[in-house]
Formats: C-alpha cells, structure tokens, sequence
C-alpha cells in the first residue's frame, strides 16, 4: 500500500522563546489535508508565533514544523510558495481594482492567470461582479478577504493561514466568511485559523484546539449534527482567557 502524504501543517514538540520568556512550549498540532483547525487561545498564549513559525519568520529553537513537507526554517520561500497568509487585515494595493490586485499578485507569486480565471475565482469566492473592477480603497475587510481567498484559491496552494479573520465581520459576513472557508476546506486545503471568534470556529472547524501558555491543552473534534458542545467549549476558553489576563 503506498503511504499516506504527511499532514500539510505539522508541528512537533516546537520550543520557541523570546530571550527567557517560553512563548511556545512543546507545543504540537497537525491539520491535515481537507480540514479546519481553530486554533483558539487568549491574548499572549503564541498564537500568531505559531503563524510565524510556520512562515518561517520564527525559527524553534527544539522541535519541528512542516509546511506540506517543507522545513520552513531551512526554507522559508519554498515553503511561504505553498502558504496562503491572510493577516488581521489583509494588505492589498489600494489604488489597484480587485481584478488588478489580483493579477499583480497572481503574477509576483509565479502563477499568472487570465481575467476570465481571476473573476471566476471572484464569483466563487461570493465577490460581487461590480465590485470586480473597483478599486480597492471602498472595500469592507470581507470584501478584502474575499479577493484574497481568490487569489489563494488561484495559487492552488495546499495550506491555508488566518490571523483572526472574523474580529470585525459583522454575523452576515462572518457567515458567508465560514461557508467560503468550507469551500476552501472542500477543495483539499489544509487551515489553519487563529482566532478569539468561538461561535465561528464552532461553525467551520472540524477540530478546535485550546492553546495556553504556548501550549495545547486540550483539543476537541467535531462530531455529529451538534458538532460542538457550545457550553463547554465557551467554560473552557472562558478559563484559558482568565488565565491569560
Ligand atoms: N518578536 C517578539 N519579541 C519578543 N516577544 C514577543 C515577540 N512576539 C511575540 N512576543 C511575546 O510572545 C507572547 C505570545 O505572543 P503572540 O503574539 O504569539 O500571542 P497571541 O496568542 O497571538 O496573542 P493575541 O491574541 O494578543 O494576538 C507574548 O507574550 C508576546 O509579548
């Protein structure tokens, strides 16, 4: 029987600090393909360390990452090529259309495309049609990361990034953020989402893991209809958050 593809985001037993400070300790996740990982913790547990370990930007001092096999510490541009990085706000050129932007960015990252590929992108990403040649200066934070999923969705890379991507969606456009992200998920990505939004995560993950202190605490599937026990997840994060105040 050939053997299974290792997971596209994996972390093993990684220690990193800062001078003394231990922000992850022994810390280890995995997502594999196809799948949602909510990565939930309060202020200072590392969760955007973790991002940057896995961008390359943060090198662990023990322990191992992998990003769809890749090292990223010995090869951080390999790796960032198969990475789409969707930040708090995401950065797009201001004075460009989303179909600019996107052909910019589709060109830069070495994977160019045609106007009729970048706009079916916007349409499946739920991207209005007038919004396509528009620039970018009156776009919400949803429209933005609608583009930037396109162009991640055109890039075909295997592994998925979110720094809180729905602190400052409103309900509506945290709910068509989260079926996006399911289609995301469907199309074989591996994501990872860092995140304070418990009701979101409990919407689209399939795993949610409670990170406090640099570490995993606890981790939970998804499982049935109900999916998640909403009470317990909430008295769980409830106590990881007072604990980081
Ligand atoms: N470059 C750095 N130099 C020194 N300390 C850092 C650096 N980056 C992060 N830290 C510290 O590491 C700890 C974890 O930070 P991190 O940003 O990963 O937490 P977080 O879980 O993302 O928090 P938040 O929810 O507030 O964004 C914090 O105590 C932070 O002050």
């Amino acid at each position: 029987m050939p053997e299974a593809a290792p997971a596209p985001i994996l972390l093993d037993d990684v220690v990193l600090s800062y001078g003394s400070h231990r922000v992850l300790d022994r810390l280890s996740l995995t997502v594999p393909a196809a799948s949602v990982y909510a990565l939930l913790g309060g202020n200072g547990a590392g969760k955007s360390t973790t991002l940057s370990v896995l961008l390359g930007f943060a090198t662990p001092e023990r322990g191992s990452a992998r990003v769809a096999g890749i090292d990223p510490s010995a090869g951080a541009d390999e790796a960032r090529r198969r990475i789409a990085y969707l930040p708090e706000n995401v950065a797009l050129y201001e004075h460009l259309s989303a179909v600019e932007n996107a052909d910019y960015l589709l060109a830069l990252s070495g994977t160019p495309r045609s106007r009729a590929e970048i706009v079916a992108a916007f349409d499946a990403a739920g991207l209005q049609e007038r919004a396509w040649d528009q620039r970018l200066g009156g776009f919400s934070k949803g429209m933005r990361q609608k583009v930037a999923i396109a162009v991640a969705l055109l890039r075909e890379v295997p592994v998925l990034l979110l720094d809180e991507p729905t602190s400052g969606l409103d309900p509506r456009a945290t709910s068509d953020f989260n079926r996006l992200l399911a289609a995301v998920r469907d199309r074989g990505t591996a994501v990872l989402m860092v995140t304070h939004d418990l009701l979101s995560a409990a919407d689209v993950a399939d795993r949610i893991g409670f990170l406090d202190a640099g570490r995993i605490v606890e981790e939970v599937a998804a499982q049935g209809v109900e999916r998640f026990d909403l009470r317990a997840l909430h008295a769980r994060f409830a106590a990881d958050t007072v604990r980081a105040a």
